[in-house]
């Protein structure tokens, strides 16, 4: 067998990186080799090849650097990237060949086929909205996998030459509408006793899709993580989105 994936996790005492660090202490072509928290020093994942990020969207673009600094490939499952952050790891990664990043804003495998499949249908509906839910404990608005969603809905919409959805709201209470997110309205709950979880409401005159992803537990996102632990070695530059290690892209 060879050499065991030497892996370091940031965020270590989180909900995710928790569960990270179980996951990777489970998975036999891998070790543990450090568990970093607030304050600690990111130069300590020199002895891994991989480090895994779950943190919060306020450090997640400056870990990644430092990570990057430190020799190591990164993987990302912490919200809050923007095109403009994803772009100053682009640059930094032109002077690190080689090394590899993947971002990915969902692990399950359940969320990444329901952003897939709506891209797929959002060319056939007049209308597209988007509804998560999530735990109160999550600190950002919308949801990562929300905004990856709507910027995907608009995509498709834009390549089939599809105008706004309709839409003959005159006044509203602010908020009422959601956020708006490439065009696609994006609204989010918060509700004690759910996890993750994301409907893509796609509607035409006479009928309507929805696709529904439920993440119960966070051990739903683990073998997207192992799985990006494993290839992000084979792939230098930024990949965002799990959607294309699993040939979805
Ligand atoms: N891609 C995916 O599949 C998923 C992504 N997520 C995302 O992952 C992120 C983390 O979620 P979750 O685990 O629930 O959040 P938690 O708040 O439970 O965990 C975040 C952890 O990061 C620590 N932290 C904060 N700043 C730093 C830093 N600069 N360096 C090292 N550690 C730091 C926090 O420490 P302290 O509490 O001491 O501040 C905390 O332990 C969120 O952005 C969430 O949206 C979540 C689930 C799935
Ligand atoms: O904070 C969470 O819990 C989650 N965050 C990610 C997001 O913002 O999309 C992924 C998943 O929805 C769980």
């Amino acid at each position: 067998m060879s050499e065991p994936i030497r892996v370091a996790v940031v965020g270590a005492s989180g909900r995710m990186g928790a569960t990270v660090c179980a996951a990777v202490e489970h998975a036999e072509d891998m070790t543990l080799t450090a568990r970093l928290d607030v304050g600690d020093d990111l130069g300590a994942v020199r002895d891994a090849d991989v480090a895994v990020d779950f943190t919060v969207p306020s450090a997640t673009e400056a870990n990644v650097h430092a990570l990057l600094d430190a020799g190591v490939h990164v993987v990302v499952g912490t919200t809050g990237w923007t095109e403009e952050s994803l772009g100053r790891v682009r640059e930094h990664l032109t002077r690190a060949p080689g090394s590899g990043v993947v971002i990915a804003p969902n692990f399950a495998l359940s969320a990444v086929l329901a952003m897939t499949f709506a891209r797929q249908a959002a060319r056939y509906f007049e209308s597209a909205e988007v509804v998560e839910l999530h735990h109160p404990r999550k600190v950002d608005a919308p949801s990562g996998t929300a905004v990856h969603t709507a910027q995907g809905i608009a995509a498709a919409r834009r390549e089939a030459g599809l105008g706004p959805a309709p839409d003959a709201t005159e006044s509203q209470l602010d908020g009422a509408r959601g956020a708006v997110v490439d065009g696609v309205h994006v609204h989010a709950v918060r509700l004690q006793g759910l996890v993750a979880h994301e409907e893509i409401l796609l509607g035409n005159p006479g009928e309507s899709l929805t696709l529904r992803t439920d993440s119960y537990d966070r051990g739903s996102f683990m073998p997207g993580v192992l799985l990006a632990v494993r290839e992000v070695r084979q792939r230098p530059g930024l990949t965002v989105g799990l959607e294309h290690l699993l040939d979805l892209g």
